[in-house]
């Protein structure tokens, strides 16, 4: 698999993406101005799969792009879906997504759920969190060279922040340049201000919450984080 880095509907620059772990939140009036990306948390949405499709049915006609993700336990998602679940799920509704999220953990087992989103051209995002800590520099770089390897579109990198020295690490990293999109956030009481200074950096994907309930600790609201984002400069 190569690296679509010319894909049209790879972001040009940080966007903002806003989370949907609730079902009340799909009768949520999107707009663009609060986030240009919805991402659809389908392991928290699954008794609410047919509305689920219909909203994705119904943004397709809107400047409004959609993420999708089946999130594994381990990695922050609800315990209930097995490996298979979660593939096919992706699989079902990656013709109606612009981008879908597969840890990088399971691009192996997950397989045919990679193999479904290229061949709808969703843009492939393999993600890697750390709820615990932030690893070292070295590992979270062999992260990045990992997800190039398995052909991955945006590499995703979630850490939980436990010191500055965390953050100036990540930010780093992230300042580096690679030869894939990185879209890195921290987790945890720096996050809010990791998700700015990244997205400064240079991160693709900067999530934020809609409503009242965020989908990870460390989270903007999604139009605070897209208005922050609007009012500073690249660094
Ligand atoms: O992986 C991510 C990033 C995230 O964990 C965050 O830290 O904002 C939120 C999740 O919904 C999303 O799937």
């Amino acid at each position: 698999m190569s690296v679509q880095t010319s894909h049209p509907s790879m972001p040009d620059r940080p966007k903002t993406v806003g989370s949907i772990g609730d079902a009340s939140l799909l009768d949520y009036p999107f707009n663009a101005d609060e986030c240009e990306i919805l991402e659809f948390r389908l392991d928290s949405l699954v008794s609410s799969l047919p509305k689920v499709k219909d909203t994705l049915i119904k943004l397709k006609t809107t400047q409004l792009q959609t993420l999708i993700t089946a999130r594994c336990e381990s990695e922050g998602g609800t315990p209930s879906l097995t490996p298979e679940q979660r593939t096919q799920l992706l699989a079902a509704l990656s013709p109606l997504a612009t981008f879908v999220d597969i840890e990088l953990a399971n691009f192996q087992a997950m397989e045919s759920a990679v193999t479904q989103a290229r061949n709808n051209n969703a843009l492939v995002i393999a993600s890697f969190h750390d709820f615990k800590k932030t690893p070292t520099q070295d590992v979270l770089r062999n992260k990045i060279r990992e997800s190039i390897d398995q052909g991955a579109d945006i590499a995703k990198i979630a850490v939980q922040l436990n010191s500055l020295e965390d953050m100036f690490s990540c930010a780093k990293l992230l300042q580096e340049g690679h030869p894939i999109a990185i879209s890195m956030m921290g987790m945890g009481a720096l996050g809010p201000t990791s998700r700015l200074l990244f997205a400064q950096l240079g991160s693709v994907l900067n999530y934020g919450y809609l409503g009242n309930k965020s989908t990870a600790p460390g989270q903007w609201p999604a139009s605070l984080m897209s208005q922050a984002i609007r009012s500073t400069k690249p660094f």
